[in-house]
């Protein structure tokens, strides 16, 4: 290896001259070769390439020596340039560059540097913009808040200035009637100075006449105004009046100065703003009073023409005078009368009322809401042929309803469409002869009576049935009474003529006791022989309504709005509300608005007596109503109406009606004529025990026919009343009702829902079902009879003699007793008679036989006698012993 060291010397003598004891670095690169002979052993050698890398060189600073350490070429001095970076140890270039890349750093620090000034002065630039903005936006705030205080304090100001004017008018007038003329005279300035405040009509002007005009006001007017005038400057200021402009105070400089007005400086510091504020609401509140007061004479008032009925409620007075119901209570506290908004007022009272308020009065009836409503009578061009509306009548059995079937029957329409199907208490049928008749299928039992006489007034024609077999019959005759005071034309329908010796005769001659004479004994009434049972003398009967109908000229006017009488009514589950009503004028039509009684609707459906629905119902035509908001009255009018509203109205009257009559109707019982009525007939005036019920029926006709026969069934002593009486089943609410009257519920043909019959049970209300009116009355009258006072039968038992009489400690006095009479019972009752008076009346406590109680002591024994709750027993007293029976009694 020492061949390689040798060539490296060469090489490095050869490439620098200069002995620096290393070898030095040649800056020009690339790699040098040579060849180099190595030498082996064994005398071998061989030729080697030598090839050398260029390295990198370091930087020694102190070392002058050139990378490749030659010297300047032709041996010149170097530049300044140079030599700094030959000092450096770089390359003149590298010098240079890096001088540039110093000096570009340099400048882009400087134009970052210069950036970010810049920025930073728009940044404060815009800080100081919002700074500027802001308190600009202060500025406003509180220029706005300043301008609202001096508004409220100028308002306060006007107001104050009103009140005084008012005030020293009231006090000028004052004067003047106290001192006429002479004290008008003697004007003081500052009573000049209130006037000149008060003056009422230009009320902003105000606060600037007062510092305006004159000295200032002196502190007793001040007082006198509340101290407030002072407040009226800001208002001058405002106005720009800065004539007679005083220094702003001290206090309220800074104030200003302070800016935004803060909720403490307006409660707390500010005393004037706040004793402003106060004052304000008192003056309103002042105003108010005043504009009360003074109502009548307030010009922008609306004076008002008030409808009042004879008794109105006050706020319902309040409403139609358009005023406060608090300003109506407020005005009759004044008058001394303490009233509330629901309370009722006459009629005068609300005259009283209306007058103060300024308005006038219009007296109206409250029953003025129905008027109009059955609209104008007919012009007889207008009317038109109708059917007649024929009513049955009859005495019971005599085959009423039989003859109701047969002519059913004859019904020609009947068989094509199925016939009659509902019992609807009306139906209409067509004769052969093409004609219409009505049949009102009104019950015959005599409890039914107010029905029926209801239908004889409907009607235009009575068939008195009468059976021949049993003649003329109280309810015979009865029905003729009806059709007699209703003036209505009769037909005699001798019935069971296929009965073997049926004599009519018979019969036509009895109705001549009671003024119904027939065509064949002379008079003008039709008598037809028929059976019923045997359809015989149907079409004879029928024809025979035509005639009549045809003599009566029935006429009706088909088109207008209809109006007619409930039959019946029901509650039907699935249907609701039902009535049967029989159109008398006019036409009924689907859609139409009825009020019928107490209740309204829209007619949903009309249906006929074959269950068929139709679109109207003209004169005379019995139909079925649905839409009601509840069942009517069997008798009740009905009437179409023009709308919902009219409806409502006409209803809510009568329901009132309904109610007050409900109302007063226990009070006439208790009513002081009632008792006098009763002393007079010599009637005990012991109060009369009643049975109160609840009725729920099938039917109107049930409940009411109910209701009339327990009527009846009152005495004296016991009553019964039928608290509330309803058709349809038993529901939860007829319990409670039942359960707070504790009446017993009377069900006829109806039955209780299962929620009703688990409450019934939980609340003990008994449910007493009927299907027959007669089973229903006895029962009823049995409870009657039951609540009759049991009658109190005494039988005299003996007489005792007072021989002596004991004190006894545990039983008191004590009687010693001779029994002179008779018999004494252990707990007889007992009178002590002294000198044959009776001082006492009571129960023996106690009868003894020496020692031992006994039951019973006969005559000519001795015993001993005390009595319950009695002392004042002397010697020679009589005791009457007597025994009390009660014995039940029963209704007759
Ligand atoms: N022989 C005969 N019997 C008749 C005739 N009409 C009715 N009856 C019978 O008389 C009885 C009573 O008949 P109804 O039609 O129920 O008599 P009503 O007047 O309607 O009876 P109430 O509804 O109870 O008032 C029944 O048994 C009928 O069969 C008739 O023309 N001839």
């Amino acid at each position: 290896m020492s061949d390689t060291k040798d060539a490296q010397n060469n090489n490095n003598s050869n490439a620098n001259g200069t002995p620096t004891g290393r070898k030095p670095l040649t800056v020009s690169g690339g790699a040098t070769g040579g060849t180099v002979k190595q030498s082996f052993s064994h005398g071998r050698s061989k030729q080697v390439v030598v090839e050398t890398k260029k390295k990198k060189r370091v930087v020694v600073p102190n070392n002058n020596s050139r990378p490749g350490g030659a010297p300047s070429k032709g041996g010149k001095p170097m530049s300044a340039a140079a030599a700094a970076a030959r000092k450096l140890g770089l390359s003149e270039e590298e010098l240079r560059a890096r001088q540039a890349a110093l000096s570009k750093r340099k400048a882009d620090e400087e134009k970052r540097k210069a950036e970010r000034e810049t920025m930073e002065a728009a940044q404060k630039l815009r800080n100081e913009k919002a700074k500027s903005l802001d308190a600009e936006a202060k500025e406003r705030e509180e220029a706005d808040e300043r301008r609202r205080a001096e508004e409220a304090a100028r308002k306060q100001a006007e107001i104050d200035a009103r009140e005084a004017a008012e005030k020293a008018a009231l006090e000028a007038a004052e004067r003047k009637k106290s001192g006429g003329n002479d004290s008008a005279k003697a004007e003081t300035p500052q009573q000049k100075r209130e006037k000149r405040i008060t003056k009422p009509d230009k009320p902003s002007s105000k606060p600037a006449e007062i510092k305006g005009e004159g000295p200032p006001p002196d502190p007793d007017t001040l007082s006198e105004l509340g101290g407030r005038i002072k407040k009226a400057r800001p208002a001058g200021e405002e106005q720009g009046d800065d004539r007679n402009k005083p220094a702003p105070s001290r206090r309220s400089q800074p104030k200003r100065r302070q800016g935004k007005l803060t909720i403490t400086t307006a409660l707390g510091a500010d005393e004037d703003r706040q004793r402003s504020l106060a004052s304000y609401n008192r003056a309103k509140q002042k105003e108010r009073e005043r504009r009360m007061k003074m109502g009548k004479q307030e010009t922008e008032k609306q004076s008002r023409e008030v409808t009042v009925p004879e008794t109105i409620t006050v706020q319902e007075l309040a409403n139609r005078m358009k005023e406060r119901v608090a300003d109506v209570v407020k005005f009759m506290m004044q008058q001394g009368e303490m009233i509330r908004g629901i309370d009722t007022l006459d009629v005068d009272t609300a005259e009283l009322i209306v007058e103060e308020f300024g308005h006038t009065i219009k007296r109206v009836s409250e029953s003025d809401v129905e008027l109009g409503l059955e609209g104008p009578a007919d012009a007889d061009e207008d009317m038109k042929e109708r059917p007649p509306v024929v009513t049955i009548m009859g005495h019971v059995d005599h085959g009423k309803t039989s003859l109701l079937d047969a002519l059913r029957q004859t019904d020609v329409v009947g068989g094509e469409a199925g016939g009659i199907t509902q019992h609807i208490g009306a139906y209409q049928v067509k004769v052969k002869s093409g004609e219409k008749i009505t049949f009102l299928d009104t019950p015959g039992h005599a409890a039914f009576s107010a029905m029926r006489a209801r239908g004889a007034n409907i009607t235009d024609i009575v068939i008195v049935v009468v059976a021949v077999d049993d003649g003329v019959m109280p309810q015979t005759i009865e029905a003729i009474k009806h059709a007699k005071a209703a003036d209505v034309p009769i037909i005699i329908a001798v019935n069971k003529m296929d009965k073997p010796d049926a004599d009519p005769t018979k019969v036509l001659t009895e109705l001549l006791q009671y003024d119904v004479q027939v065509e064949s004994m002379g008079g003008d009434v039709q008598a037809i022989h028929v059976s019923a049972l045997k359809k015989t003398g149907l079409t004879e009967l029928t024809e025979a309504i035509s005639m009549l109908a045809e003599i009566l000229e029935l006429k009706a006017n088909p088109d207008r709005e209809a109006d007619g009488t409930v039959i019946e009514s029901k509650l039907d589950k699935g249907r609701g509300p039902v009535a049967t009503v029989l159109v008398q004028r006019g036409t009924l039509k689907r859609g139409d608005i009825v009020v019928a009684g107490g209740q309204w609707g829209k007619v949903r459906a009309l249906v006929n007596e074959r269950n068929q629905q139709m679109d109207k119902a003209g004169p005379t035509r019995p139909a079925e109503i649905l839409g009601l908001d509840g069942p009517p009255s069997p008798g009740d009018q009905f009437v179409v109406v023009e709308n919902e509203a009219r409806a409502r109205e006409i209803t809510a009257y009568r329901q009132r009606m309904i109610k007050n009559k409900a109302a007063s109707a226990p009070s006439a019982r208790a009513s002081l004529e009632h008792m006098l009525a009763r002393l007079k007939d010599g009637v005990v005036t012991e109060q009369a025990k009643e049975a109160q019920l609840v009725v729920k029926g099938d039917v109107q006709g049930s409940i009411e026919a109910i209701t009339h026969s327990l009527e009846t069934l009152s005495t004296e002593e016991v009553r019964a009343r039928v608290i509330y009486g309803a058709v349809g089943g038993i529901s939860e609410s007829d319990i409670l009702l039942a359960k707070a009257s504790e009446a017993p519920i009377i069900a006829f043909n109806v039955r209780a829902n299962k929620q009703a019959l688990a409450l019934a049970e939980k609340e003990g209300v008994e449910i007493r079902y009927y299907s027959v009116i007669y089973q229903l009355i006895d029962d009823v009258k049995a409870t009657l009879s039951g609540m009759l006072a049991p009658e109190r039968r005494e039988t005299f038992l003996g007489y005792a003699k007072v021989l002596q009489v004991f004190d006894i400690s545990k039983l008191g006095k004590v009687a010693g007793c001779l029994i002179t009479e008779g018999i004494v019972k252990r707990g007889c009752g007992v009178r002590l008679l002294r000198d044959n008076i009776v001082i006492h009346e009571g129960e023996l406590s106690t009868l003894k036989r020496f020692k031992d109680e006994v039951p019973e002591v006969k005559s000519g024994m001795e015993c001993g006698m005390g009595f319950i709750g009695y002392q004042d027993i002397k010697k020679d007293d009589q005791i009457e012993c007597f025994k009390v029976e009660l014995i039940e009694r029963s209704l007759a």
